[in-house]
């Protein structure tokens, strides 16, 4: 399990020196990663980098061959995987599905939904949802335990650059009602750049953070990303400087 914080240190989550060895192989090494309080951190990488594996470490579900997480005390996490798996033959709605495995009332259930962008959806069979309803469904589930730090790992799989960008707004509206900071893997470049607060590189290490343009300007950014890299600062820059001209 994760080691709680002091309460009276800033960072609501940290990790010192991670190593990660899955299979006999080194997955992740020296991860640094700091996430403070209301703080967006989006985490981008290639393909294999590493960015379930480094969520499976946060939550504690993957216990790290050396090196610490460290979480505030009392903090609570709220985790949207990457997919779940239901079993189409225990069709169950997503009313009852926010009830498992602890029971909430309905008001609560109602706000989580509504939270999430999914108030219309109480009474559908889960296995009917859309992926991107699915998705809401669960962000709904990870709210309903009103977390201090919410994971989301590869949510906006699915959706569309349009769709994503709604749902990183989507993100910031849930930042900003239950005050938590958020943590979030992502692979569309574009609008990670357009959104994000903080980037962090992965790629068994970290190789690069920070700010988007920052990031995006980096060698190793660019090593990571070729061609996609180049597109996504242009990307950002023709975004700010829209924004700029607005005023
Ligand atoms: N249980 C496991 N045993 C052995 N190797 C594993 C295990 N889980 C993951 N890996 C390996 O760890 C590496 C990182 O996988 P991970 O799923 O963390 O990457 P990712 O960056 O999230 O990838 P993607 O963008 O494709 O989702 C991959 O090479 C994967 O094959």
């Amino acid at each position: 399990m994760p080691d709680p914080i002091s309460s009276a240190s800033t960072p609501v989550l940290r990790t010192r020196q991670l190593h990660v060895v899955l299979g006999g192989r080194q997955i992740l090494h020296d991860i640094n990663l700091t996430l403070h309080r209301q703080e967006i951190v989006t985490l981008i990488g290639p393909n294999g980098s590493g960015k379930s594996t480094l969520v499976k470490a946060l939550i504690g579900a993957i216990r790290p061959l050396s090196g610490r997480v460290d979480i505030a005390t009392g903090a609570r996490i709220g985790y949207v995987p990457q997919r779940l798996h239901l079993d189409p033959t225990l069709p169950v709605s997503v009313a009852r599905f926010l009830d498992l495995p602890r029971r909430h009332s309905r008001q609560r259930v109602s706000e989580a939904l509504h939270d999430a962008g999914a108030g219309d959806l109480r009474r559908m069979a889960m296995h009917h949802l859309s992926g991107g309803q699915f998705q809401r469904v669960l962000l709904a589930r990870a709210l309903l335990m009103q977390p201090d730090i919410l994971i989301l790992d590869e949510a906006s799989q699915g959706l569309d650059h349009k769709g994503t960008a709604a749902f990183y707004k989507h993100i910031e509206a849930v930042r900003q009602r239950y005050r938590c900071a958020v943590l979030m893997v992502s692979h569309d470049l574009h609008v990670v750049m357009r959104s994000a607060n903080h980037v962090v590189c992965l790629n068994g290490h970290i190789c690069c953070e920070g700010k988007p343009e920052r990031v995006a300007l980096s060698s190793d950014y660019r090593a990571l990303f070729g061609d996609h890299a180049a597109d996504s600062l242009a990307f950002y820059r023709h975004d700010h400087e829209e924004t700029a001209d607005v005023g």
